[in-house]
């Protein structure tokens, strides 16, 4: 998924109601008509950000949630404000972006697993090791304030000596740092050896070890913005901010719908795509709409459609915000290869499609843990459809870009056949037009981007882009 522009980075996620489990122990309410009984205290929680952090990593490792639904379901984070908020959420990434690590760690140190039913007290471990193994806050206040929260929590009450005995071995006792491939699950990382050789795999396995850049993308005059941002104009055109903002709509211009929220790499496909002013494009899977901003930027006549209604409502707001115009379509795209007519609509199509998301892997370091390669396979396969989908409503002569930020090649191998298949002609991606990622350009001319990509930069998200034209019809 691509972050959504309009919205902050993770750092400091907007508050949002609802959801389960039950907040903090205790009872909150005052009972009614009960003489002059003093009302029950509600139990002091002696750390609300660790706390709230501690039950997002068990909503996510227990009951397979992300770390965006947990942020907007769990009420112990939604309440948290300001720089308590900041800090869960930093907690909780930090977690997750070593939790390969930190469950190695736990083993060595624990005799046997904690049971199944111990959800807080293994959160609660793993959010303890974290702060010790990754330097996040002194060892004292790591340990002492775990073990707070283990007798703060009735189902933890019981652990609360093993939690205290755990976490100050590793505060204590020397530990062989384990090696950064352990940040993913063994099966992700073999994967991507298969597919692209044991450094490169060990290179995306640290790049979780390092904050994710902040890019934008800008509406004009990358140049003068990246002034009076303080930014770098990076050499395909976006630009990356020295610092991370807590609040990306606090940086100046924000209010000028001048720029927007876009990972460098995710910049690149609609650019490759090279679409003209007056040209009909279809963003096909268009939601939030990063890509449709830049499309519509151009001048060319953009439709965006996306299936989820409330998605498609995000990249108004964004069209909105940055005062760009493009139609907007809720549908099922898969639908088009019925309703397209047989000369095909669009002079270009954008296949931003749907998929495993495992490039994004910096910025949901979660999904590595709660999605299995049964998800790619039931991607490739949507993506076939849309892929089909795609060919038909394609003009003639027309261009078609298919993007996806995953890592897998089952996602991104089949669609290039398919395309061939069809009848499409690969059109193979310019050294030119990917300055300083040459490297990137694939045998057959698509590019292959992986996240330790300008690491010393700040890294960007995985991709995998191919372009297509359809040939003119013979008469
Ligand atoms: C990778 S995201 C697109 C990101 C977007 N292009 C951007 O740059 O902001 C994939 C999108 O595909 C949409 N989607 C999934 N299945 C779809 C379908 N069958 N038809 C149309 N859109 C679909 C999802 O709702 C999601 O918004």
């Amino acid at each position: 998924m691509s972050h959504d522009p309009s919205r902050p980075p993770r750092s400091r996620p907007r508050p949002s109601h609802g959801g389960r489990p039950k907040g903090p122990p205790g009872r909150t309410g005052s009972p009614k008509g009960v003489g002059k009984a003093r009302p029950p205290r509600t139990p002091f929680n002696p750390d609300p950000a660790r706390y709230a952090a501690v039950r997002l990593i068990a909503h996510i490792l227990d009951e397979r949630w992300t770390l965006e639904e947990a942020m907007r379901k769990e009420q112990a984070f939604v309440g948290l404000d300001g720089r308590d908020r900041g800090f869960a959420a930093h907690l909780a990434l930090a977690t997750l972006r070593a939790l390969g690590m930190i469950d190695a760690v736990l083993a060595s140190k624990l005799e046997r697993p904690l049971p199944d039913s111990a959800h807080f007290a293994r959160a609660l471990l793993r959010v303890g090791a974290a702060q010790l193994i990754e330097g996040l806050a002194p060892p004292h206040a790591a340990v002492g304030r775990s073990v707070d929260l283990a007798k703060f929590d009735p189902a933890s009450r019981g652990f609360a000596g093993l939690v205290n005995a755990i976490l100050r071995r590793i505060a204590t006792e020397p530990i062989e740092r384990p090696a950064d491939r352990l940040r993913v699950p063994v099966l992700w990382w073999n994967r991507w050896r298969a597919a692209y050789g044991e450094d490169a795999a060990d290179g995306i396995a640290a790049s979780l070890a390092r904050q994710p850049a902040l890019d934008l993308s800008v509406k004009a005059d990358a140049e003068h913005l990246a002034a009076s941002l303080d930014a770098e104009v990076l050499p395909t055109g976006s630009l990356r901010l020295k610092e991370t903002p807590g609040d990306v709509t606090s940086l100046p211009h924000w209010a000028d719908g001048v720029f927007w929220v876009q990972d460098a790499a995710a910049a690149l496909p609609a650019r490759l795509l090279g679409v003209r002013p007056g040209q009909r494009v279809l963003d096909m899977c268009a939601a939030p709409g990063g890509k449709t901003m830049q499309l519509a930027a151009t001048g060319a006549d953009v439709t965006a459609m996306d299936v989820d209604a409330a998605r498609i409502r995000r990249v108004a707001d964004n069209l909105a915000r940055t005062s760009l115009t493009a139609r907007l379509h809720v549908a099922d795209a898969r639908t088009l290869a019925e309703t397209s007519d047989r000369q095909g609509d669009y002079d270009a199509i954008l296949l931003d499609a749907p998929c495993s998301a495992t490039g994004t892997l910096r910025r949901n370091p979660e999904s590595l843990w709660i999605k299995t390669p049964a998800d790619v396979a039931r991607f490739a396969s949507l993506q076939r459809d849309l892929m089909t989908a795609a060919i038909a409503a394609l003009k003639p002569g027309g261009r078609l870009v298919y993007a996806v930020c995953s890592l897998e090649p089952e996602e991104a191998d089949p669609a290039v056949a398919q395309g061939l298949a069809a009848g499409l002609r690969l059109v193979p991606i310019e050294p030119h037009e990917v300055p300083s990622l040459e490297h990137a350009i694939t045998a057959q001319g698509c590019v292959r981007l992986l996240p330790a990509y300008w690491a010393d930069r700040g890294g960007m998200d995985g991709f995998f882009i191919a372009r297509f034209e359809k040939p003119m019809l013979v008469s």
